[in-house]
């Protein structure tokens, strides 16, 4: 997907200005930014769920000329807080991902409970099926999220802060499932996440947004540098070399 000069206003504020954003087929690319920067701003407008001014294009295709369908072909979007319809059990709502793909007033087909009860397998989540979402813990019901978007079957992924309720050791399940996927089949990977070591160990580049704006770009080394992290968060860090990138480390002044 590219975006170009992709401007925000909500409620007659700017809360993005000019973003240029280019994330290649197969790519991860993680936003980070401080509280209030614009990640989960640019996220929306790049699924087609926000009115923004500049171009996005998904795969070739400007998004504002897609309809809604097609849009969810190609674009699945994880938001912070998903809607959840009062009282529906994990297959309905993993089964809404096959929405794009069942015709208005029809009924799934087989091959749409063959992809839902795949992607429940391969997220350890059959046992769950019959269960209300509600019901389930914070951790569970993220895994849940992800398994409608998977349900989906769109090339583009939009995860917004896909980890904030899991344990380090469903984070870590989480994103070498969403890594797999991407290797497996393709998958293009957009995410916002605020942990920053975690970021570059899973993203080929970050994006750093401070009140609004892209204050830079690159592979996880260029952008997390304490310099970068002290300006854009106001934050003391040590930055310590890791295996697989940057790992950022808090530090009391
Ligand atoms: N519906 C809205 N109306 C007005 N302002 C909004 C609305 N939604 C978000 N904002 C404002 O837009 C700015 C960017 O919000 P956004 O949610 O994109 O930030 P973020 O970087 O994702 O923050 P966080 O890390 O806290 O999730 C914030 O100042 C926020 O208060």
């Amino acid at each position: 997907m590219s975006a170009r000069s992709v401007t925000v206003a909500l409620d007659d504020r700017t809360v993005l200005r000019g973003a240029d954003l280019d994330v290649g087929a197969g790519e991860w690319v993680t936003i980070i930014g401080p509280n209030g920067a614009g990640k989960s701003t640019l996220l929306r407008a790049v699924g087609g769920l926000l009115p923004f001014t500049g171009s996005i294009e998904l795969f070739g295709t400007p998004i504002t000329g897609l309809r809604r369908r097609e849009r969810a072909r190609l674009v699945a979007t994880v938001p912070q807080q998903p809607t959840v319809p009062p009282g529906i059990a994990v297959l309905d709502y993993v089964l809404l991902g096959r929405t794009p793909y069942i015709p208005t007033l029809g009924r799934e087909s087989r091959s749409d409970l063959e992809v839902v009860h795949g992607v429940l397998e391969r997220l350890d989540l059959t046992g769950f099926a019959p269960r209300p979402l509600e019901r389930l813990s914070g951790g569970e019901r993220q895994r849940v999220f992800l398994a409608r978007a998977l349900a989906q079957g769109a090339t583009l992924l939009l995860l917004d802060e896909p980890t904030a309720a899991l344990d380090i050791g469903h984070q870590q399940e989480v994103l070498e499932l969403v890594d797999e996927l991407r290797r497996d089949r393709g998958l293009t990977v957009l995410t916002t996440m605020h942990d920053l070591s975690v970021a570059g160990e899973y993203a080929d580049r970050l994006v750093l947004l401070a009140g609004g704006r892209i204050a830079a770009a690159g592979k996880p080394a260029e952008v997390l540098t304490e310099e970068n992290l002290a300006t854009h968060y106001g934050a003391r860090v040590r930055v310590i070399p890791g295996e697989h990138g940057p790992l950022v480390v808090p530090v009391r002044s």
